[in-house]
């Protein structure tokens, strides 16, 4: 048997069963794992091979948003991909800018593959907003969001140049689109 194929679609699977009752926040309510698998596919077209670090993106949503444990996911998947979770879990018991800034000051301490995960995830949720942004953001609540998505993944650069040219790219042309 191929392991690394293995690991991957028990994690897609697990996630999928994870998220099975969940939906995006856009108009069409997309399903949940669409972002977690997209997020995913960036790294793979970033050039990410890396299994542990493709596993941990399809279950990087799984404890902070299911009631899925840390143990959970190690018993299930191993230490390497548990610790990359772990990483970018958020702790949603703290207050909502608290939890925000924490992602801000915690993004340059983290490891590569932590800041890989963090780096598609971003992508993934600016390319969303851009598109089909979540019921009810205005314009600030965009701008705000890109303000504070730069922030963390500046934290996050050097590990992957294809992902941050994406993001200057997504930056610029946010910047472009709110001074006209
Ligand atoms: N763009 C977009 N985002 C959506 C959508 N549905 C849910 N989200 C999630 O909403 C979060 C951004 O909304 P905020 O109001 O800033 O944050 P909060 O949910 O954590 O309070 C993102 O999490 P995050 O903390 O930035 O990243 P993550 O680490 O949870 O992935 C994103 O994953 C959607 O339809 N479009």
């Amino acid at each position: 048997m191929n392991t690394d194929l293995a690991t991957l679609v028990r994690a897609v699977d697990f996630a999928a069963t994870k998220h099975t009752d969940q939906r995006r926040r856009n108009a069409s309510a997309t399903p949940y794992v669409n972002h977690v698998i997209g997020v995913t596919r960036i790294l793979v077209e970033a050039g990410v091979g890396d299994v542990s670090v493709l596993a941990a993106a399809l279950l990087h949503d799984t404890i902070e948003d299911t009631d899925t444990t840390s143990s959970e996911i190690e018993h299930e998947f191993g230490v390497a991909i548990r610790t990359i979770v772990d990483e970018v879990t958020d702790d949603k018991s703290l207050e909502k800018h608290v939890r925000k800034q924490a992602q801000i000051d915690k993004a340059p301490a983290s490891s590569t593959n932590a800041k890989l995960v963090k780096l598609a995830d971003k992508i993934h949720n600016l390319r969303s907003i851009e598109g089909d942004p979540p019921v009810g953001w205005d314009e600030k609540r965009i701008s705000d969001y890109f303000d504070w998505a730069e922030k963390v993944t500046n934290g996050c650069r050097g590990v992957n140049a294809h992902m941050e040219a994406i993001l200057d790219d997504l930056y610029s042309a946010h910047r472009t689109k709110r001074q006209q």
